[in-house]
């Protein structure tokens, strides 16, 4: 099944040693929104039998709403005040209210999901397995279960880029039993069937294509853990750069409360880009060294990366990081440099012959400054064609005006 195209904006093309790609369709303007993007499918990223948040027996089974997954107050048993509810049929999983139940029983915690994730929980064989394992459980739960309430969507899942691999294969051999032993799975996935094949490429078009959604940043916690994934039938087109040129921002907790997009994704461009030019994001934060990142993209994507930075940081010492360099960089850039970099990246290419760090740009324009933030920046979208000079982080949320001074986040409220 192919998508049609996400937007007047986009056009997904292949790219050659890259699959499909997003490519501009016009010329696109810095903070510019190319991309909405609702997911098809969310799947809790905690262990099937999740810790209490206290010790105590009263404590919450879970933090999170586990349909639209915005965080939960403490629940408390008997607690008549709390709007959260439980499953009536699991008493396991709860919601962010009865609105949030009603639309989960027919969708993501059908009766179906309720009895095989039950069935699971009581897997002592599966609850030995390391987290890994019992996150892949609950995907696979999710999918078959798409694959019933909405074969379109399934079919859009497996027509995602990804072959079964070793490491998929291997999974799935311990997998699949499991899972087709649950209650009726081949009432659930009847067109489809069940086998092992399909159980293997349903874990790979995930490992290749699901995005984290994250906990809340803290600036106290320097690992932040993903608290769902989901399954962007559009966002999954967006290749890899070390350098995006645009970014994803997400307003979970923050979106209204009663409109059912918690989790949806904005795209918005970094700068500038001519009509033409892949538009790619970076699948991790931008601060990783090369070879970290290498690493990552090789096991988690199946590939290696040879774009423009790699290619520079390819050749620096293992102790080499880009904040290092970028504050090299920092001090010897003088007032015209700077204005060049606020230019296209046409004009980022004349900067690059000079330099031992020609991204040095990137990261003292695009890089969030905050503690243990890691975010990119992108300005606010533009009001006609007026440009926005405020630069908003896609983590920890922080506006700036480009000119790096804080903003008052009291006037950016209107
Ligand atoms: C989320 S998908 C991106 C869309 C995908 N290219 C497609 O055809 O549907 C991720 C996969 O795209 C490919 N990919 C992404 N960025 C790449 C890059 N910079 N170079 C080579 N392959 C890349 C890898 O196969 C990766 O596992």
């Amino acid at each position: 099944m192919s998508l049609a195209a996400p937007s007047s904006l986009l056009k997904v093309e292949e790219i050659q040693g890259r699959g499909r790609g997003m490519v501009a369709f016009q010329p696109l303007k810095a903070g510019q929104i190319v991309l909405k993007d609702s997911p098809i499918l969310l799947y809790s990223a905690l262990p099937l039998i999740r810790q209490s948040l206290s010790a105590s027996s009263s404590a919450s089974t879970s933090c999170f709403c586990d349909h639209c997954f915005r965080t939960l107050p403490p629940f408390l048993l008997g607690d008549s005040s709390s709007s959260t509810v439980l499953c009536p049929n699991c008493r396991y999983h709860r919601f962010c209210s009865s609105s949030c139940l009603s639309k989960a029983s027919n969708s993501s915690h059908s009766s179906w999901v309720c009895q095989a994730l039950s069935s699971l929980r009581s897997n002592s064989l599966l609850l030995e397995q390391p987290l890994e394992r019992q996150v892949q459980a609950n995907f696979l739960i999710a999918a078959y279960n798409l694959a019933n309430i909405s074969p379109s969507d399934f079919q859009i899942l497996l027509s995602l880029q990804g072959s079964p691999d070793d490491t998929t294969i291997a999974a799935s051999k311990f997998l699949h039993p499991l899972i087709s032993s649950l209650c009726s799975l081949s009432i659930i996935s009847p067109q489809n069937g069940c086998s092992l094949e399909l159980t293997s490429a349903l874990l790979v078009k995930d490992k290749l294509n699901a995005f984290g959604i994250m906990q809340p940043f803290s600036a106290d916690d320097d690992q932040r853990s993903v608290r769902a994934y989901g399954i962007y039938p559009y966002a999954s087109f967006f290749n890899h750069d070390c350098l995006p040129n645009a970014c994803r921002f997400d307003y979970v907790d923050i979106n209204p409360h009663e409109d059912g997009h918690n989790t949806d994704f904005i795209i918005r461009m970094i700068h500038d880009v001519p009509q033409g030019r892949e538009i790619c994001l970076s699948y991790f934060p931008v601060n990783e060294n090369y070879s970290s990142r290498q690493k990552r993209l090789i096991e988690d994507y199946g590939f290696s990366c040879n774009c423009d930075r790699c290619n520079v940081e390819s050749n620096w010492s293992d102790n080499d990081s880009v904040e290092d360099n970028a504050e090299d960089e920092e001090e010897v850039m003088d007032e015209d440099q700077s204005e060049t970099m606020e230019a296209s990246d046409t004009d980022k290419h004349a900067l690059e012959d000079n330099n031992d760090f020609p991204h040095a740009y990137f990261f003292l324009k695009y890089m969030c400054d905050r503690t243990n933030c890691w975010g990119t920046l992108a300005p606010l979208p533009p009001e006609g064609d007026t440009p926005s000079n405020v630069m908003e982080c896609n983590v920890c949320g922080k506006l700036k005006s480009d000119d790096t001074f804080d903003v008052d986040e009291g006037l950016m409220e209107d």
